[in-house]
């Protein structure tokens, strides 16, 4: 077993080189271990897929990553040095770590244009944010987040009008608004028809030319488009990792997911 995890952690790099840093984390709920010794690298500038049955861990490690969660053992660092144990949720989310929770929750009533100037003022008012005269960079910034989200045409449109994946999309800018350098995705593309589900999978892809991305989803088409490094959790732990080709055809994985 020790052996095995010295194994393991060889192939592993420094963390000093890392984005994104775990390492034997452990989490209990009332005795059960939802997560269980849990390693997991994310290199600066990748994007990876977690899979894994129900109940597999995979909240619970984006709640121990976000700091929703206090893990009860084990390291969490970012970008190298920054132990994510020791810091709470709001200053977890303006070191650039940003969330993308499974239900879209965008502002209805407001347009998708001022849906994101709102994201990308963060603290200011409401009001003060919607009346006062944009600065060109804001604004520049707006023009180039609605192009990547796909939603240039829908701009003037209250958020209420757009179909159940462009809201989602609009949640993915709103998080862009805020620069983030690690991108945490909970199933995006639930719900979603299946142009929507590939045009997504292509907008993760640019997304990821200039941040980290890692997206949790059940959806094997979509995972398979994305082309990524995937990781199947099972149990809190890590079953298997590589290329989806090679995690695909592991009969653990087939046995404790895929075949079911
Ligand atoms: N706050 C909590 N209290 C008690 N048990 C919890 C809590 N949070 C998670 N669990 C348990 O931990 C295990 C892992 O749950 P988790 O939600 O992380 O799995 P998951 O992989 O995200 O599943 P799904 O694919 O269904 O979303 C489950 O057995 C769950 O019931």
């Amino acid at each position: 077993m020790a052996e095995a995890r010295e194994k393991e952690a060889a192939g592993r790099p420094p963390r000093g080189e890392t984005l994104l840093y775990l390492n034997g984390v452990t989490k209990s709920f009332d005795g059960f271990k939802a997560i269980n010794d849990l390693s997991l690298v994310v290199a600066r500038g990748e994007m990876r897929a977690i899979i894994g049955p129900n109940g597999a861990g995979k909240t619970t490690m984006m709640d121990i990553i976000t700091g929703k969660t206090r893990p009860d053992a084990g390291e969490v660092y970012f970008a190298g040095n920054t132990d994510l144990t020791r810091h709470d949720e709001a200053e977890i989310a303006s070191m650039g770590i940003g969330r993308k929770f499974q239900k879209p929750t965008v502002f209805e009533s407001h347009t998708v244009e001022d849906n994101l100037v709102l994201a990308l003022s963060g603290q200011r008012g409401i009001f003060s944010t919607l009346f006062h005269k944009r600065s060109e960079s804001d604004s520049k910034r707006i023009d180039t987040i609605l192009e990547t989200v796909r939603l240039t045409a829908k701009r003037h449109l209250p958020a209420a009008d757009l179909s159940h994946g462009q809201k989602q999309w609009l949640e993915i800018g709103m998080l862009l608004a805020q620069d983030p350098e690690l991108l945490l995705v909970d199933e995006p593309v639930a719900g979603m028809t299946d142009a929507e589900t590939e045009e997504t999978a292509k907008l993760l892809r640019e997304i990821a030319e200039t941040r980290s991305v890692v997206v949790v989803e059940h959806d094997m088409h979509f995972v398979r488009a994305l082309g990524v490094k995937v990781t199947c959790l099972h149990e809190g732990h890590v079953l298997a990792e590589g290329p989806l080709d090679q995690v695909s055809a592991d009969p653990r994985v087939i046995e404790v997911y895929l075949g079911r």
